[in-house]
């Protein structure tokens, strides 16, 4: 009986999972007029080195190249199995001639040492993971190599300062380690392969192909995979779970938690990042809603002149809000708005909690914590600007990246004013009402 319940649990549970796939089903267009020479070499090296696999390498449009399930693959199935004699992580660096060398910088990363190895096994032809390397991008296109034209495309937002900077970040780091290494250590970090651009290349490389795993020992430390770097991210994976050393098989397995039919891409779950993280570190913005898309808003007393008594929660704070067509309540009192923030608002407002019921008092505030919500907005929007939408198709990558972003500011806080004011009018109706209820009673 117990058996049965579980199992129509289960029947039912993998019925929403594939309701929830066809409807939310990306589309992929293979790219089918370009060489996949080096991304056969690499399967066909994998094969070898016992991976596992029922995906296939090619380019997909948009963003590179990509996995294709080569046969139908059920919740549960392993797409993907890697050993972990093939995962690149910091281990490597341990065994090579740098270790004694970065050992003795005070405070360095595991990841920086490997961020070091990588730029010089790169050219190392008789590295175990020639055919990796030599599959990689010539360039990543991040944020991180956004030129001059694309970062003012940013101005009124905040990836412009984010991505600024990681870089005046990257070129510190740059200038502290490297330039003493190749000069004392010119043997072991030979100048030619440790220049500005290839630090910039070996970043990108890791920000966006870097994969936390959970080894045996329960650390976390982040590796390169090969071959699962060929795994794009989706808003809607198959593959979510995957970090976690199988210690019976000393492999990393990567199954799917969502069906994905032959020949279709098989997505996994980079983790829970917003368009501006995504931008910054791995240079793409994925369709569809993103939820973690926010504009964060800084408020302090909105009254800031007032006398402090009338205001007993005038602390400032940051309230993360989304494209208000997230929402499913556009009521009066919730607007499609986050509640934290109108509660904050509405508290600077009144002496008194107010309820959510419409009487005049309460509406009195809630037109004000509108006005507020709206005033910050247009500014912001003001900030933001027009998008050239007609110049997006002759751009460099960047300006076209950059301007998708602003897009997608622009969408999020239209649809905050958009709510306020139709929130606004709303409020103008009651106010009508319960003036003509008092004059009538
Ligand atoms: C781990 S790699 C994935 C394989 C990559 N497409 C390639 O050709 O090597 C991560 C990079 O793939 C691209 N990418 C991943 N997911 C994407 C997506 N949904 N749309 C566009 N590009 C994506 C971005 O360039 C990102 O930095």
């Amino acid at each position: 009986m117990r058996m049965d319940v579980l199992q129509e649990l289960r029947n039912a549970t993998l019925d929403r999972i594939q309701e929830f796939g066809d409807k939310n089903r990306l589309e992929t267009r293979i790219v089918e007029d370009l060489s996949i020479e080096k991304e056969e070499c690499i399967l066909q090296w994998g094969e070898r080195n016992d991976v596992r696999t029922k995906l296939k390498i090619a380019y997909v449009e948009g963003a590179g190249r990509g996995a294709i399930a080569t046969e139908d693959l059920k919740v549960g199935d392993v797409a993907l199995e890697i050993p972990m004699s093939i995962v690149i992580s910091e281990e490597l660096v341990h065994e090579s001639d740098m270790f004694p060398i970065l050992e003795k910088i005070d405070g360095i990363s595991s990841e920086t040492m490997l961020l070091l190895w990588s730029m010089k096994e790169k050219h190392n032809s008789n590295s175990k993971f020639k055919t990796y390397f030599n599959a990689l991008p010539e360039a990543f296109n991040t944020g991180l190599s956004f030129e001059f034209d694309a970062i003012m495309v940013l101005a009124g937002t905040l990836l412009l300062e984010e991505i600024i900077e990681a870089k005046k970040h990257l070129n510190a780091q740059y200038e502290e380690l490297v330039p003493a290494l190749c000069k004392d250590h010119p043997d072991i970090f030979p100048p030619e392969f440790y220049t500005q651009e290839q630090f910039l290349w070996a970043c990108e490389l890791w920000y966006s192909n870097g994969m936390q795993v959970m080894f045996t020992d329960g650390k976390l430390r982040t590796c390169l995979i090969p071959i699962a770097g060929f795994l794009n991210h989706s808003l809607y994976p198959h593959i979510m779970h995957y970090g976690k050393v199988d210690s019976k098989t000393n492999s990393l397995k990567f199954g799917v938690s969502k069906p994905c039919n032959m020949g279709e891409q098989c997505y996994l779950s980079y983790g829970n990042f917003s368009s501006s993280h995504l931008v910054t570190f791995y240079g793409f913005i994925p369709q569809g809603d993103n939820l973690y898309d926010t504009i964060p808003l800084e408020i302090d007393n909105p009254q800031g002149d007032c006398p402090e008594e009338f205001h007993p929660v005038s602390d400032s704070a940051t309230h993360m809000v989304r494209g208000t067509w997230l929402s499913n309540n556009h009521e009066i009192f919730h607007y499609g708005l986050p509640p934290p923030l109108l509660d904050h608002l509405r508290s600077a407002w009144s002496t008194v909690p107010p309820t959510k019921t419409p009487t005049l008092a309460n509406l009195e505030v809630e037109e004000k914590v509108l006005r507020d919500i709206l005033s910050t907005y247009e500014t912001l929007m003001e900030c933001i600007g027009d998008t050239e939408e007609d110049n997006r198709r002759n751009s460099s990558w960047d300006v076209k990246l950059a301007m998708e972003y602003k897009a997608i500011q622009r969408r999020i806080i239209s649809s905050i004013l958009t709510s306020c004011h139709s929130g606004l009018k709303t409020i103008e109706n009651e106010m009508c009402r319960c003036a003509a209820l008092t004059s009538s009673g």
